[in-house]
């Protein structure tokens, strides 16, 4: 069997008995039944991903995988190409915002060239590269079928090596200049939202630019014609070399019942064709926050998650997965210390008002 059809054939449901058993023990804590939201949500789901009802972080890994796209020479993003590698190495000097957030959430980050334009020589860089960044798609398809298969492999091989070493939940976090033009053709072939509802302004492109991404979306998405239904045509049609990995982080965190947080839009197209390759992985996602990109509202919809900051953000990177690190440890802490009514002596019978 393919590494990707194994892990996909790990991949179950979660374990209702620890969601129940989470259920009970949130209920005698000292607080009116469900006032914590979406606290008690999240522990909930930590419990069904990890089967402990009183489930703990641990170690927490924010995976960055970086690539470039053929389609910047249509003029689809406001910054060059190059700014790819050049993040990345301002990723592994420490200096990006990323590194701030993950420092400041005692997160982990690591970086991996999937198909980065040029060679970037780092001892601390993963290098899985399949290709030098992707075709122009409005051309042809972005890389063939077995290249996306490969990057979603060496996706789920760095997942697997980041939980060998012991990471107990993952972020996804993204770089690549232009990488918002196939996230939206993604999000629009799969729901066949009109392309004002998918298209955005990504590092901030004018009105004449945000026209003409549009139009470059829609005819990469006429010349390939990718079929919604085959979510692996999609990805090497209109996707990204980044885009699939982090596909196969997703997919490769859900097979270990490890919860993977979701960045911003980037992370999200992956976590659609990760749903759509295997459904139960959606159980394993948390999503972090909504971004300022528009589709992304629609992308969360169309998976199902609701995420858990507003912040107006629209970076990438794993930022918001990072920020979302606190709020899922505040959810653990609940759990475990909070008094129960017996221990605390607190009168758990409600009044009954006629
Ligand atoms: C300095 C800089 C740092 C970034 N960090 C993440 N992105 C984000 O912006 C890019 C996507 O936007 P578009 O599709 O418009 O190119 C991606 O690299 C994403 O990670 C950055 C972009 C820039 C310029
Ligand atoms: O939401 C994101 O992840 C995003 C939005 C714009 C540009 N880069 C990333």
């Amino acid at each position: 069997m393919s590494k990707l059809n194994e892990t996909i054939s790990r991949i179950t449901d979660l374990n209702k008995e620890a969601i129940k058993k989470a259920q009970q023990h949130l209920d005698i804590l000292t607080k009116p039944q469900g006032s914590l939201g979406i606290l008690e949500d999240i522990v909930k789901q930590l419990a069904g991903i990890t089967g402990n009802p009183m489930p703990k972080l641990g170690e927490k890994v924010v995976i960055i995988m970086a690539g470039d796209h053929g389609v910047v020479e249509e003029g689809v993003s406001a910054f060059p190409q190059e700014v790819t590698y050049q993040m990345v190495l301002n990723f592994l000097a420490g200096g990006a915002a990323i590194n701030v957030l993950s420092r400041h959430a005692g997160a982990k980050i690591v970086c991996c060239d999937i198909g980065i334009a040029v060679d970037v020589k780092h001892p601390d860089l993963i290098i899985k590269k399949v290709r030098h960044g992707t075709n122009n798609m409005t051309k042809g398809p972005a890389m063939s079928r077995s290249e996306a298969i490969r990057a979603v492999e060496a996706g789920i091989e760095v997942a697997e090596e980041q939980i060998a070493k012991g990471a107990t939940i993952l972020a996804t976090g993204d770089m690549g200049i232009g990488n918002t033009t196939p996230s939206s053709a993604i999000l629009k072939v799969f729901t066949g939202c009109p392309i004002e509802k998918a298209v955005g302004r990504g590092t901030g492109l004018n009105d004449n630019g945000l026209a003409r991404k549009a139009m470059v979306i829609n005819r990469a998405i006429e010349i390939n014609n990718p079929d919604p239904g085959d979510p692996i045509d999609v990805l090497s049609k209109v996707g990204g070399l980044e885009i699939a990995g982090l596909t196969g982080v997703i997919l490769g965190s859900a097979a270990h019942k490890i919860p993977v947080v979701i960045d911003g839009f980037i992370s999200t197209a992956a976590a659609m064709i990760a749903g759509k390759i295997e459904p139960k992985a959606i159980n394993y996602m948390i999503a972090s926050h909504v971004s300022e990109e528009p589709g992304h509202k629609l992308m969360l919809e169309t998976l199902g998650l609701s995420p858990i900051l507003h912040m107006k953000m629209r970076l990438g990177e794993g930022t918001g997965a990072a920020l979302a690190f606190h709020i899922i440890d505040a959810a653990t802490h609940v759990q475990s210390e909070m008094a129960t009514f017996e221990s605390a002596g607190v009168t758990t019978a409600p009044l009954t008002i006629d």
